[in-house]
């Protein structure tokens, strides 16, 4: 039977007299790869905490996997669900290995199964071995999103949450992030919703694309369909916009050229 991997129905959540969400209605299939976009404050990371229970929706429904994510224990949900954010909020005083280790010490898998998923995750997500012992303040940028992404799959989630992932980084690592999470989504079999600001990475990366606007949804769809076929001038001009800057960054650089 076809199953939906995250169902979202008529989603509402108000803070005071402001409605963050004003009933969003969302279906996401296994497998998919669903960039969330829209300006500051339309609800994007709201969606997101809905989607994994840190934010109790006023009204409207969550399923996950066909399961109501209502009924099921927020721990729990917690657990199945892997979640990256900007501020990756690694503990520092534990090391690398440590910080992989949370969750599955919590399920009270034992060190030898600990200790080899940690290493089959530093590999996953590129990173030497040796690194499982250092602190967080001894790694990169980009390292220490690596290690993010290391933990948030520790226990073996089919679902991933991204707010923002990469958004601290420089373009290069950036980029080279982008491209080996997506790697790692398609070996894995993830489904994955990831916020982002960027419109390059989202038409880059994403299978779909869902834009907010004052929480609600105002586009869905492929890259390429959105961006021939919406006539919101503001979805019209997010869309436009990583062409826009591929056309002036190649009119400038052939100008200085010389
Ligand atoms: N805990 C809260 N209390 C009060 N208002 C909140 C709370 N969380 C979010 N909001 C408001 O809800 C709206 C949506 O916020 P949200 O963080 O979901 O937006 P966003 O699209 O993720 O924004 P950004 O791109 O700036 O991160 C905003 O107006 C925000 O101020």
């Amino acid at each position: 039977m076809a199953q939906t991997a995250i169902d979202l129905s008529g989603i509402e959540k108000r803070y005071a007299a402001h409605a963050a969400l004003a009933g969003v209605s969302l279906s996401i299939a296994p497998g998919e790869f669903v960039a969330l976009v829209g300006p500051s404050g339309s609800g994007k990371t709201t969606l997101l905490k809905t989607i994994n229970g840190l934010v109790t929706p006023d009204a409207g429904t969550v399923r996950m996997l066909g399961e109501d994510a209502g009924a099921v224990p927020v721990h729990v949900l917690r657990r199945r669900i892997g979640y990256v954010f900007q501020e990756i909020g690694l503990f520092p005083h534990l090391t690398v290995a440590e910080n992989i280790a949370i969750t599955p010490k919590l399920l009270g898998w034992d060190a030898e199964r600990i200790s080899a998923r940690v290493a089959n995750l530093l590999g996953l997500v590129d990173l030497p071995r040796e690194m499982a012992g250092r602190l967080p303040a001894a790694l990169s940028g980009g390292q220490r999103q690596r290690v993010g992404v290391a933990r948030a799959l520790a226990a073996e989630p089919k679902i991933m949450l991204m707010d923002e992932p990469f958004g601290a980084l420089d373009p290069v690592t950036r980029d080279q992030l982008g491209t080996d999470y997506r790697a790692l989504h398609e070996q894995l079999g993830l489904t994955t919703v990831m916020v982002t600001h960027d419109m390059s990475e989202a038409v880059l990366l994403a299978d779909r694309i869902v834009v907010l606007k004052a929480g609600a949804i105002v586009a869905d769809g492929t890259p390429g369909y959105l961006s021939n076929t919406s006539d919101d001038p503001d979805v019209r001009a997010l869309m436009d916009a990583p062409k826009r800057q591929a056309q002036r960054l190649a009119a400038r650089l052939s100008e200085t050229a010389s």
